[in-house]
């Protein structure tokens, strides 16, 4: 795989490069338009000085949020550009469209050394199509633009998409530094984690993890579930989880694996449900077995947190994606916060994977050194973890 250094020893003045850059970062729920935390913008940094520096003109890109193939303003990268042009220290040209007349333009007035953002790639129904030759066709308009490509999106390098997958075969492409050292750490923790290894999984994202759990449940000591993700196990198991985060569909799945793990899966035993998804919503703690119809959980409880902390304690490796709960909103952070909190307190190695859990880490104050890798990638890291091979790294790797 050629990496950056490879690309900046070849000379890169004056020369159009793509960059593919994961800026899906979070925004503040109560304050549109604020970011909350800008942990993926800072991790491209490098890559970006080192091309500006260089002389390059720099072309970057990225998706934000999961907007629907057409311009969708809730999903604008502008205020990621103003954060970026803060971070940099120098402006970024920001692109209302991601192909269209405004961007070929701001691409043809790059000078040396500058930096453009296009407008959210999912604006286009190319970028994620499932289907070849429209996804070729967005790649072809995107590789026009440039002379070389970059990759330096880990949180993406799961995704078969156009920027991802097929602009690389269109150019010459090389890997990020990002990208590389996040292969680098995941690879030593899939192939050799030390032993006992404990993966703790959250987050919303219920039917995407529940295919990593399959292939991880053989080479884990312990996998406990929190977050919402967890409600459709305990459904799984004959509960009943009122208005929480459901996919009906998956609980044959959910029972399955409970069956082929045979007590590696520890869920939680105690919720904290609230009247509706708000802060100021009514809400107390409740034994799994007592979950009102009317409420939904939006954290795991003390038991389930001092269960899990134990469960950690001894581990040697922890892995670590999805947080316990909606830890934006105070009233449903602790468990989140606990759980973070055994985490960086083991004797072993520990990869905290994923954008909000990521931010979680750094919103709640914790201790980022106390960890020993926070990966950029939620997805990404785990389907790394899961032996598969990615779309984004097989191209780079062609
Ligand atoms: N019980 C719950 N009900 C609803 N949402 C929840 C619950 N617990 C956690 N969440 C939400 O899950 C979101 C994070 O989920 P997600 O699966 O996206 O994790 P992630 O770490 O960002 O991974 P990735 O990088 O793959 O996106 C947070 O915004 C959090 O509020
Ligand atoms: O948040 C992430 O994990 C990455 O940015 C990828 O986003 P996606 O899951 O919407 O493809």
């Amino acid at each position: 795989m050629k990496t950056l250094d490879d690309l900046l020893g070849e000379g890169v003045s004056g020369r159009r490069v793509f960059v593919r850059a994961d800026l899906n970062v979070p925004f503040d729920k109560a304050n549109p338009g604020v970011i909350s935390d800008d942990g993926r913008a800072r991790a491209v940094l490098p890559t970006l000085i080192a091309l500006r520096d260089a002389g390059a003109r720099v072309i970057v890109a990225s998706h934000l949020g999961r907007p629907k193939g057409a311009p969708d303003p809730k999903f604008t990268l502008r205020p990621v550009a103003t954060r970026l042009a803060e971070l940099l220290g120098s402006s970024v040209v920001f692109a209302d469209d991601t192909v269209g007349p405004e961007a070929t333009q701001a691409v043809a007035e790059l000078q040396d050394g500058q930096v453009l953002l296009l407008e959210n790639l999912r604006f286009n129904e190319g970028e994620t199509s499932k289907d070849d030759a429209v996804r070729g066709a967005f790649a072809g308009q995107l590789a026009a633009f440039a002379d070389f490509y970059v990759d330096d999106a880990f949180g993406a390098v799961h995704r078969k998409h156009a920027s991802v997958y097929d602009v690389p075969a269109r150019l010459p492409h090389y890997a990020g530094g990002l990208v590389l050292k996040e292969v680098e750490v995941l690879k030593k923790v899939s192939e050799s984690p030390e032993q006992p290894y404990v993966v703790v999984l959250g987050g919303s994202k219920v039917s995407d993890k529940l295919a990593v759990i399959q292939a991880l449940l053989p080479k884990v000591d312990k996998l406990l579930v929190g977050g919402g993700m967890c409600f459709t196990f305990l459904k799984a198991q004959g509960h009943e989880v009122g208005k929480s985060l459901l996919e009906a569909e998956m609980i044959d799945t959910c029972k399955a694996l409970l069956e082929q793990a045979s007590g590696r899966i520890v869920l939680p035993v105690d919720v904290v449900a609230a009247t509706e998804f708000s802060a100021d919503a009514d809400h107390a703690i409740y034994d799994i077995s007592e979950i009102p119809a009317d409420r939904l959980g939006l954290d795991i409880g003390p038991k389930s947190t001092a269960l899990f902390s134990e469960a950690i304690s001894g581990a040697k490796t922890v892995f670590w994606n999805g947080p316990m709960g909606v830890f934006e909103l105070a009233p449903f952070a602790a468990g989140t916060r606990g759980v973070a909190e055994a985490i960086t307190k083991i004797d072993g190695f520990s990869v905290v994977g994923g954008g909000d859990s990521a931010a979680a880490v750094r919103t709640l104050g914790l201790d980022e050194s106390a960890f020993g890798h926070i990966s950029t990638g939620g997805g990404a890291s785990l389907e790394y973890l899961e032996g598969k091979t990615l779309p984004g790294v097989a191209a780079l790797e062609k």
